[in-house]
């Protein structure tokens, strides 16, 4: 029985599982079917041989089209197959990081001039992702918005501090071939170390191309044994072109995703410390425009990390009935406004509990299909910066979903370090039925609220 086009996908099994086609397919195309292939995403053309005799003509532009895909791999691919292993490396950092802060009870926790948290690992993620980024790509061509700055680490009295940095990056970058990354050839030094945190100074813009990196999002979570996040996002003419989240702490259940179950006392109680559960922790990942998000458990220690690391697609719920319905938000009333979500929950009919989680966590809970709303509402003035929501935002729409301001504007990472114009405040949702709704409760309770 000879090939027709619209039963090809079904008849090449890895098409719609751990790959993609990259030419659109109509039943005008003919040739060679291109296929990315997931596990390994240099190998990128499948041609099957009979399917030129199968489908009846093609254009000139379809042949254009094909010639131009058959040069070209994925958009994108190299940098996100760097950036996922990069924020593989972050993860493991942070969990050494956060078990020690945990066992200790010195405080090896900063503050910073906003009073808010910062750790060893803040600093020494940014230095690892900044010097691995530049290793990759070239120190000219990478420019990086990330939320740390060195001056706390220069201080005259932070020696010990910076010692602790230097330490604990080396420690990760010694790590780097087993995550398929080339790491030093000596030990960086001091100053090496405060030049790949400082080279994260850009500015961001409309236009070119730059990283934003938060290096743990979700500090306070952080260092209260809990839920944080390493995001790192690529930014390309003012749109989110790529974004890989790493959950270090994402339960194997979801209600434990709640600051009522602190992550740590359910770990060390339930969990047999040597679980190689799958769930436990995981980096997310997507490009923009390829219909899908995946994601990948963390790196057992001693393993090396082959690509795909048994990736599998994420996708939001199908829930769109608010009355069986998830919302996440904040845990720290100073960031969000509880009482007011509780209004709009109550307007639309959203019966259950809050899920209140540190970080975008958030946004991964969301794409995964563990929670169906996120919903944030600073207080008047406080401006959200891009880092804290590039890469939740790509994911969570490939994975299906919709993020909006709370008047239902695309998000803009166009304007600098800040989210410029944000309306009232951030919406995620697993889908368009939902998020309308959400808009429309916001809308009617705006005014008699005090935000
Ligand atoms: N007053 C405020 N209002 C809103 N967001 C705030 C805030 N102060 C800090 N944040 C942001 O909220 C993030 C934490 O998110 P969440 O509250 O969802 O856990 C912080 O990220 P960092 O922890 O990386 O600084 C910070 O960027
Ligand atoms: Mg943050």
């Amino acid at each position: 029985m000879p090939l027709n086009c619209s039963s090809l996908a079904a008849r090449v099994p890895h098409v719609s599982g751990s790959g993609r086609v990259i030419n659109k397919f109509t039943p005008n195309h003919v040739g060679s079917l291109f296929f990315i292939h997931h596990q390994n995403p240099s190998k990128y053309i499948v041609s099957l041989s009979n399917f030129n005799q199968s489908c009846s003509s093609s254009t000139m532009e379809d042949q254009r089209n094909l010639r131009v895909a058959a040069s070209e791999p994925e958009k994108y691919y190299k940098e996100l197959d760097v950036a996922v292993r990069a924020v593989q490396m972050a993860c493991a950092l942070c969990q050494r990081v956060q078990d020690s802060l945990i066992s200790k009870t010195n405080g090896q926790v900063q503050s910073k001039d906003d009073n808010s948290p910062v750790t060893v690992a803040d600093w020494s993620v940014q230095a690892t992702v900044s010097w691995l980024l530049s290793k990759s790509f070239g120190r000219k061509n990478v420019s990086i918005i990330a939320e740390e700055d060195v001056q706390k680490l220069s201080e005259a009295d932070a020696s010990g501090l910076l010692a602790a940095v230097v330490n604990t990056v080396n420690e990760c970058l010694a790590e780097a071939p087993r995550f398929g990354l080339e790491g030093p050839n000596m030990a960086l030094g001091a100053s090496e170390v405060l030049e790949a945190i400082s080279h994260c100074n850009s500015t961001g813009g409309p236009t070119g191309r730059f990283w934003t990196l938060d290096p743990v999002d979700g500090t306070l979570g952080f260092v209260r044994g809990d839920q944080y996040a390493v995001a790192l996002a690529l930014i390309e003419d003012g749109e989110v072109v790529l974004g890989v989240l790493g959950c270090p702490n994402y339960p194997m259940r979801k209600e434990w995703l709640s600051y009522h179950h602190r992550y740590h006392r359910i770990i060390t109680k339930l969990t047999p410390p040597t679980s190689e559960s799958w769930d436990k922790g995981f980096v997310t990942y997507a490009t923009k425009g390829s219909g899908k998000a995946w994601m990948q458990p963390l790196l057992h220690a001693n393993k090396k990390l082959v690509w795909p690391n048994s990736a599998r697609p994420v996708q939001v719920s199908s829930i769109d009935d608010p009355a069986s319905a998830t919302f996440c938000e904040p845990v720290e009333k100073a960031n969000s406004s509880h009482s007011f979500t509780a209004g709009l929950a109550h307007t639309m009919g959203l019966r259950k509990q809050p899920l209140r989680v540190y970080s975008m966590v958030k946004y991964a809970a969301i794409a995964r299909g563990d929670a169906e709303i996120f919903m944030k509402f600073a207080r008047a003035g406080y401006k959200e910066k891009i880092w804290d929501h590039a890469a939740g935002v790509v994911i969570i729409e490939e994975a299906g979903g919709v993020v909006t301001d709370a008047r239902g504007h695309p998000l803009d990472f166009s304007k600098g370090i800040y989210l410029e114009g944000l309306d009232r405040g951030i919406i995620a949702s697993a889908g368009a039925k939902l998020h309308e709704k959400i808009i429309s409760a916001v809308d009617a309770s705006w005014d008699s609220s005090s935000l």
